[in-house]
């Protein structure tokens, strides 16, 4: 099993190219489900979760084709299709639940397993089934799968009202509904930016969408849908957290394809907490103000709020901030995983269920770590950057899910940081 060995330095400078967005591209690859021709999608990260979503989607009997070092993805589903998603694939990863749309539009029916809960907190699938069933599926749960049937084949469109604005529901409802019969509207959607991301791509292969970005998205279903190519939105998550690295360590650092909108909440915040973020031609230019970082309140909320995946790397600025910061954390309920790490490090933070209390100190130091989730993985590298003397995380291959290349990049804006096999 691999760690990463930091050695706490001093400012950072130079540029970090940002990917394309994972929690995007997991979720435009199941739309290749929806065609007999192909879709390839460009820009694509290279990531774990990429690799497990092509083996997904293969042994549901799409071709996949990985071009250009993993950047390109080249998708075909013209032949025979398998409408199960076995266990072990599901088990993995929660976005394999997003075959569930498109297979049960495509085929008429499809046996997915639940992918049951994960570290952060349970991952419930009852605002897609309730929606899809509204579109006339019948689902039932056995043996751990969901069996679901379209009534005469065929899904049919729907009002459908969301009691929270699930990001994953809104895919999997979007993408069914592009080949249900009639119009389906989805009210209190997911507005995240990898829903537009979602709904460009599927214009781009012919399905009808308005209303991708708001709270109310209309759906007309078409007779079918055709070959398409995509690129791949930028990584907010990738972006917000190497925006966190000169904040923490000083300097200055240019994230090479950001811009503020993606991330408007965060970036609120990082001003709050004295740190400039200048958009530049080709991305954004982040600095920390002279002086200490300030302490600042953290709710995590839906999209265009403060993204829960960016809650764990924001603790680790503001472990060493100036005053004391409450955090929130209102979408997962097991998402503080990294605060006793945190605090292995010196952090004094104080969790009582969804609430972490952060008093700031002047510095951390370094100490051996473990990687508990993707998001906390790399908050403890970011601390440990800062920190006095040498910080070793294990487990990391939570990383590997979300963050190509973690080393390669932070190496080259100055952070002393190695990968290690034992
Ligand atoms: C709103 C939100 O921040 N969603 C995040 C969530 O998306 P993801 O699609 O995984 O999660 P959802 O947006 O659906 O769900 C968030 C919340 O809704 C609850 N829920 C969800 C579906 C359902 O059918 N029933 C139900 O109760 C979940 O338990 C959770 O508390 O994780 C992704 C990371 O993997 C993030 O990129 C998304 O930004
Ligand atoms: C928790 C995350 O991913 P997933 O929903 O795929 O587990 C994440 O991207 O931070």
């Amino acid at each position: 099993m691999d760690s990463i060995v930091v050695k706490g330095g001093g400012a950072l400078s130079g540029q970090i190219p940002i990917a394309g967005a994972k929690n995007a591209c997991l979720t435009l690859m199941p739309a290749c489900l929806l065609s007999e021709e192909p879709l390839t999608l460009t820009n694509a990260p290279r990531l774990s979760d990429i690799r497990t979503m092509t083996e997904l989607l293969r042994s549901l009997g799409a071709e996949v084709t990985s071009m250009q070092d993993g950047r390109v993805l080249a998708m075909s589903c013209h032949g025979d299709i398998n409408t199960r998603a076995e266990y072990d694939i599901v088990r993995k990863m929660r976005a394999s639940n997003l075959v569930l749309g498109p297979l049960l539009a495509r085929e008429g029916h499809a046996e997915v397993s639940l992918p049951g809960g994960c570290a952060i907190g349970a991952r419930p699938m009852d605002i897609h089934t309730d929606g899809l069933m509204l579109m006339g599926a019948q689902i039932d749960l056995r043996d751990g799968y969901l069996h679901a049937k379209a009534e005469g084949g065929k899904l049919k469109g729907a009002v459908i009202d969301f009691p929270f604005a699930s990001v994953g529901a809104t895919e999997n409802i979007m993408m069914a509904a592009t080949l249900a019969k009639g119009t389906t509207v989805i009210n209190n959607a997911a507005r995240e930016p990898e829903i537009v991301d979602l709904a460009d791509c599927l214009r781009a292969m012919g399905a009808q969408i308005e209303g991708d970005g708001t709270s109310r998205i209309e759906i007309q279903g078409v007779e079918r849908l055709h070959a398409a190519t995509h690129r791949v939105v930028t990584d907010r998550i990738e972006l917000g957290t190497y925006m966190l690295a000169p904040a923490i360590c000083g300097g200055e650092v240019e994230l090479l394809g950001g811009r503020i909108n993606l991330l408007q909440a965060f970036c609120e915040k990082l001003d709050a907490a004295g740190i400039d973020v200048t958009e530049t031609d080709k991305g954004l230019k982040v600095a920390r103000r002279n002086g200490r970082i300030q302490a600042v309140d953290v709710t995590t909320e839906p999209f265009p709020g403060f993204p829960t995946d960016l809650q764990a790397q924001m603790m680790a600025l503001l472990c060493t901030a100036e005053g004391t910061s409450v955090l929130e954390e209102k979408i997962f309920e097991n998402r503080f995983m990294h605060a006793p790490e945190l605090i292995r490090m010196g952090a004094d933070i104080e969790v009582h269920g969804g609430t972490a209390t952060v008093n700031g100190v002047k510095k951390l130091k370094g100490a051996p770590v473990m990687a508990t989730d993707l998001r906390a993985s790399v908050s403890l590298i970011l601390a440990a950057m800062a920190a006095e003397g040498e910080t070793k995380v294990s487990r990391v291959y939570h990383l590997d899910r979300g963050y190509e290349h973690v080393v390669t990049k932070l190496r080259g804006v100055g952070a002393n940081i190695e990968r290690i096999k034992e």
